[in-house]
């Protein structure tokens, strides 16, 4: 079967000469679908750099990056931000959500605009139900407990049905019970078959991997 995310030999270099710095110097990673796997290191290591390149958000210098089996490296911006809707969905710490839209708003947005896929409305209006959102559907983003926002954002992520979710410190800035819920739906997301690369601080969040890697000097490499 082939891999959901293919990166090989992923370099990405911040600044310019002698305060360049190679943040990734050589990354590699295979995820299969229904894969978790969780990415660890210590601050500034480049794990969220790595993540947007593998989300086609920045690009690299060098190496070769595949999402269901598309270039993300090489294609053109009107391609990337196509693959992007199509295939892909992002979690991020702080959520994310647009603050003068209601929770449900948010969802159903991501499911309105250009190549969303089919049914998205439907399917936006299911996970509300199913991630326990409903008698807050209507609040704006300020309104709801930081659980909840990672929840909407979860459903948002998750509206057009995407082959990947790329979670940056999902828990990151939620309590221990709400952040457990938030890897829970995330192991779910997996194994209806999507493949999950998680960006994380907190060894817990390992508990739900398949496989867990540490970035360590610009590449990636067993825990
Ligand atoms: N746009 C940028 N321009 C210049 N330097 C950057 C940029 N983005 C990140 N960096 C630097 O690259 C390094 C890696 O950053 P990155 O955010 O990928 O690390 P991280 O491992 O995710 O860190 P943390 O765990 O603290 O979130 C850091 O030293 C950071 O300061």
């Amino acid at each position: 079967m082939a891999a959901v995310v293919a990166a090989e030999g992923v370099v990405k270099t911040y600044g310019e000469g002698r305060a360049a710095r190679r943040v990734l110097d050589g990354a590699s990673l295979h995820v299969q679908a229904g894969e978790v796997v969780a990415i660890l290191g210590r601050s500034g290591t480049g794990k969220s750099t790595f993540l947007h390149l593998i989300g086609g958000l920045d690009r690299p210098e060098a190496g070769v990056i595949s999402v269901g089996g598309e270039r993300v490296t090489g294609a053109s911006e009107r391609a990337l931000s196509r693959l992007r809707r199509a295939r892909i969905g992002f979690i991020f710490q702080f959520f994310h959500l647009l603050p003068e839209l209601s929770g449900e708003a948010n969802v159903l947005l991501a499911g309105r605009v250009r190549g969303a896929s089919a049914g998205a409305g439907a399917r936006g209006q299911a996970l509300i139900d199913q991630l326990g959102l409903r008698s807050v559907a209507g609040s704006l983003p300020q309104q709801l407990s930081g659980g909840e926002q990672q929840r909407f954002a979860i459903a948002r992520a998750l509206v057009n049905d995407p082959a990947l979710l790329l979670a940056d410190e999902p828990t990151g800035n939620l309590d221990v019970v709400a952040g457990a819920e938030v890897l829970r739906l995330l192991r779910a997301g997996a194994d209806e078959g999507r493949a999950v690369v998680m960006v994380t601080h907190e060894a817990t969040a390992a508990n739900i991997a398949d496989r867990v890697l540490t970035l360590r000097d610009g590449v990636l490499v067993d825990a």
